[in-house]
């Protein structure tokens, strides 16, 4: 099952368990079981499962509930802190400093994708100002030599290694010792791996570890493995200090609930996840906006803005930050949004980050090309709308006999009109939601100011607390705003 399937099932179980009226101890479990099947056909470790349905069932005492109180968020609590719990293992994993020289050391069985994430890690890095470099000790491939020095000359990554020397140890010494006086503040160890488990591999880390003193290890799990994962996972961090996992293949037909038990079993937790073949497919790890996005509570906001900021012109921001916040969200701005969306890459990452959107929306199988295929679709319909319809903030304006013309004039079923229109009302509540109450009103605070002039400080105090944190506090913002400039006519790309 993949991971888009998995919150598709979640979130329809909370959905299911929040549409009933009543909410007693048979809706709660209805609930619990569905998520726990979703769960274990996911490849979490059953024993994982049955704590978490424990936990829950201890925590929602529902005869204990005092009246007025809400049945139902207090269960979607009680399954978000769950869900979180799993993931998050209590300590954070050491992070590198940069201007400082770590070494971190990849560790995973052969084909897991350690070679190929090595060089994202470095990326990544890289491309946030620090001076990695890698070191291939594996001497068993044949071939692993050339892909990694490959993959560091098209990045352009300082590389150690060695054709001729066939002790793994030596050249990550030397490795390690050159690049250090280089100046490089991130060298990342590339260990060999082997089809299966076994003592020489092991005995290889365990040397590789004590000559490198590693200041983390990172273990990288094929999220295909199954549930395999526990086990691989325990076995590797028996015999080095596992610091940090990192999930690959994330967008193939990976059972995702791996990473879960891969936490379980090192207590380290998930720092990234790999999600292609290619160098910026690779994503920070975060526990709480990934559990929100399993249980389609809201969006990731600050994996949004990241995501629109690769997509959208610099100079286009502020503007579009200013239309989100307002909350008058029309057809109009829908379009639009897909729009940037089909420009920003594998659609069941980003679609997932929009507040309203949840899983299910995306077709089953969750491939690249049938979710681009659907919000083509979607762009199709709107197509056919006249621009009052596009610009009118009225939901209630698409009546059937509309609805029937826009099928008609787009050549799609009615049922996949109204179900554009139904994601439509879900995006434009949330989007509503987050414009009021606590949400992003920053709209009146900025056109007062003009947003044009108005600088980073300025913007942090017109920023709710909770949105500024999700965009990475005061530094966040300045870096985005850096970017960002001070563009007035950036409207015109979002009317
Ligand atoms: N689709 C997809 N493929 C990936 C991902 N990460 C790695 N791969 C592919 O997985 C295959 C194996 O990756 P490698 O990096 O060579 O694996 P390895 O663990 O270094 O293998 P050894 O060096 O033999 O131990 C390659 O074809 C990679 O392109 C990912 O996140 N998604």
């Amino acid at each position: 099952m993949v991971l888009a399937e998995l919150g598709g099932r979640i979130s329809g179980a909370v959905r299911q368990m929040s549409n009933e009226i009543i909410i007693d101890d048979k809706v709660l479990n209805d609930c619990l079981n569905e998520i726990t099947r979703a769960l274990i056909q996911s490849d979490v470790q059953f024993s994982i499962v049955c704590d978490m349905q424990k936990n829950i069932k201890k925590i929602v005492k529902l005869n204990d509930v005092a009246a007025g109180h809400d049945k139902r968020k207090i269960i979607k609590q009680a399954i978000f802190g769950e869900l979180c719990r799993i993931l998050n293992p209590g300590k954070a994993s050491f992070t590198p400093r940069k201007g400082k020289t770590s070494v971190v050391m990849f560790v995973g069985l052969q084909g897991s994708g350690k070679t190929t994430t090595c060089t994202k890690y470095a990326h990544f890095h890289q491309k946030k100002g620090w001076r990695p470099a890698l070191v291939c000790t594996d001497t068993f491939r044949a071939g692993a030599f050339d892909q990694l020095k490959q993959n560091a000359a098209k990045a352009k990554i300082p590389f150690y290694g060695s054709y001729t020397e066939s002790d793994p140890v030596r050249i990550a010494v030397e490795g390690v010792e050159r690049l250090k006086k280089e100046n490089c503040d991130l060298i990342i160890v590339d260990t060999s791996g082997r089809h299966k488990q076994e003592a020489a591999l092991f005995e290889e880390m365990r040397q590789l570890s004590e000559a490198t003193k590693p200041d983390l290890v990172i273990f990288i799990m094929d999220s295909s493995i199954g549930q395999a994962a526990f086990d691989q996972a325990r076995a590797f961090n028996q015999s080095v200090a596992v610091g940090a996992v990192i999930v690959t293949k994330l967008d193939g037909h990976a059972k995702g609930g791996g990473a879960l038990s891969a936490v379980a079993a090192t207590k380290s937790p998930v720092v990234f996840v790999g999600t292609g073949e290619h160098m910026d497919e690779f994503q920070v790890f975060d526990v709480e906006p990934f559990v929100k996005r399993l249980l389609g509570m809201g969006g990731d906001w600050s994996g949004l803005v990241d995501k629109i900021q690769e997509a959208m012109p610099m100079d286009q921001q502020p503007e579009l930050l200013q239309k989100l916040s307002e909350g008058n969200f029309t057809l109009r701005t829908m379009y639009e949004q897909i729009q940037t969306i089909l420009k920003m890459g594998p659609m069941s990452e980003v679609f997932s980050m929009l507040p309203g959107f949840n899983q299910e929306l995306m077709p089953k199988g969750s491939e690249k090309g049938s979710q681009t295929y659907k919000l083509k679709r979607y762009l199709i319909m709107m197509d056919s709308m006249t621009k009052k319809e596009l610009d009118s903030p009225n939901a209630e304006l698409m009546n059937e006999s509309r609805i029937a013309r826009i099928a008609k004039g787009s050549g799609s079923p009615v049922e996949d009109v109204k179900e554009m229109m139904e994601a439509y009302k879900r995006m434009a509540k949330m989007w509503s939601k987050a414009s009021k109450g606590k949400g992003l009103n920053i709209s009146k605070k900025i056109s007062k100011k003009g947003s044009g002039n108005m600088n980073a400080e300025q913007m942090c105090k017109a920023l709710p607390p909770e949105i500024l944190n999700q965009i990475g506090g005061a530094g966040g913002l300045k870096s985005l705003m850096k970017q960002i400039g001070s563009s007035k006519d950036i409207m015109s790309s979002f009317k």
